[in-house]
């Protein structure tokens, strides 16, 4: 029998276009708050327009046989948004949502999240058009490495380092570092970051960004002369960040009222049991059923009566329609861009203090920039170094956003993109590329 030439069907995953409109639209979101900071910067127009632009961005189709024998093709994005500090750094992603609009605002604001915290990288992001829950094992890693295979290019050490983010783990940076390495003929542990131990990953990163959310919260507690014991929290999204970020909070002796993740929420005003919500979601994969409070909705658990309020899912959950209604007296952002520019203005005349997400949420990257150094040097540190290490970044750069929020009198989400705007911007007219 000779070989049959016939094709398979296909089909092409497309996102949902219509999900981001106006206040919605991730990049305008990022793109109001910058121009904010940059006025007050009086950022110079030369400067100030290079830094609107994103440097590159790249889409790839990505042609993937499914288990079933179907042809599917899948719509990838990377975009580099600037490299003037260093290495473009920043996770990819797999969600039905991810658009080209998105992947740009989330590679912005890794620019800025590594400039407030001050690490020698530039910031992108990738993102893959796709529903990952409904996938194989098998159709994920073919995926992931045609998705790799695709953005080559860009990928290095010393140009772009990706990372985990929503729907992405360990398994699949392993799958990225090793298409890479296949590619170079040697092995590259530091292409990307968030491996697993085994292979080059850091003691800590899975932890990290809920450990930079647990350390910016105790902060900001302090700050305003809250007590620790019995402080109440309520976390949406109990993935990667949101469950470290409520274990690591009770730790501390916060007191979880309520958590939630796509399936739903629960509530229990005498407290979660965090770690038995987290065994339960590794037996079960997610909270559905889970029989440690009572059921409340994602939306309702946003409004809760609670101290602090961690939205640690996805993008424009709290918004013009909402934010009137949120009691939380501290907001910490674990996720990216939970907060739409519309609800700012509104957050602030009830007077609750805003931990920004380029803030918030830099644990991840902070404990990537060690795992980087790292792997160039060949030589591991433990997870106490780690771990120390961390918290004086996080609390540093804490201090140095709470310092200009005082000394220009506004929020912490305007004082951070003035410390990060005014870092890259240096770095431009120090090296004279925008002239
Ligand atoms: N993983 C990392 O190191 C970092 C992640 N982030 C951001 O944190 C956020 C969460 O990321 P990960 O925890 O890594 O993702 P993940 O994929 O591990 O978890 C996401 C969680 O959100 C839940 N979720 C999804 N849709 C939801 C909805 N509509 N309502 C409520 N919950 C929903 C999921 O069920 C899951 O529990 C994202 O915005 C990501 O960009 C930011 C910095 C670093
Ligand atoms: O660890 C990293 O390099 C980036 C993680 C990330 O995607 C983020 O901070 O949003």
């Amino acid at each position: 029998m000779g070989t049959d030439l016939r094709l398979p069907t296909a089909t092409i995953v497309r996102p949902d276009k219509d999900r981001f409109l106006n206040e919605e639209n991730p990049f305008e979101a990022m793109m109001s708050r910058f121009d904010r900071a940059a006025a007050l910067l009086d950022l110079d127009p030369g400067i100030y327009q290079v830094l609107r632009h994103p440097e590159k961005q790249i889409t790839v189709s990505i042609p993937v046989m499914m288990d079933s024998g179907e042809v599917k093709v899948f719509i990838g994005h990377r975009v580099l948004y600037n490299t003037s500090r260093g290495p473009a750094k920043g996770g990819i992603r797999f969600d039905l949502n991810v658009n080209l609009d998105e992947v740009t605002a989330l590679a912005a604001w890794m620019t800025w999240k590594c400039a407030v915290v001050n690490l020698p990288f530039g910031g992108a992001k990738g993102g893959v058009v796709c529903d990952p829950l409904g996938m194989s094992v098998g159709e994920l890693e073919r995926l992931t490495r045609r998705y790799t295979a695709g953005i080559i290019s860009v990928l290095g050490p010393d140009s772009d380092v990706p990372a985990p983010d929503v729907n992405t783990n360990e398994r699949v940076m392993a799958w990225v570092m090793d298409t890479y390495s296949m590619h170079m003929r040697h092995t590259v542990t530091s292409v990307v970051t968030g491996k697993p131990v085994e292979m080059g990953g850091s003691l800590g990163r899975r932890e990290a960004t809920g450990r930079g959310c647990m350390i910016v919260t105790m902060q900001a507690l302090q700050q305003l002369g809250m007590p620790v014991q019995g402080t109440t929290v309520a976390v949406q999204g109990f993935g990667n960040v949101g469950s470290v970020a409520a274990q690591l909070l009770a730790r501390q002796g916060c007191k979880i009222v309520a958590i939630s993740d796509r399936t739903g929420g629960y509530t229990n005003p005498t407290g979660i049991d965090v770690d038995a919500a987290i065994a339960y979601v590794q037996r079960h994969k997610t909270l559905e059923g889970f029989a440690g409070g009572d059921p409340v909705s994602n939306d309702e658990l946003l409004t809760l009566d609670v101290d602090v309020l961690v939205p640690a899912a996805l993008e424009n959950v709290i918004t013009s329609k909402n934010a009137g209604k949120i009691r939380a007296k501290i907001i910490c952002e674990g996720a990216n861009g939970p907060t739409t520019a519309g609800a700012d203005a509104i957050l602030d005349e009830k007077g609750i203090f805003v931990i920004p997400d380029i803030l918030a949420n830099a644990g991840g990257v902070t404990v990537s920039y060690f795992e980087w150094v790292q792997d160039r040097g060949g030589y591991f540190w433990s997870e106490a170094t780690v771990n120390e290490r961390l918290e004086d970044i996080m609390v540093r750069s804490f201090r140095d956003v709470l310092a200009l929020s005082k000394q220009h009198r506004v929020n912490m989400r305007t004082a951070a993109y003035m410390l990060s705007i005014s870092r890259v911007a240096t770095v431009h007219r120090l090296r004279g590329i925008y002239a």
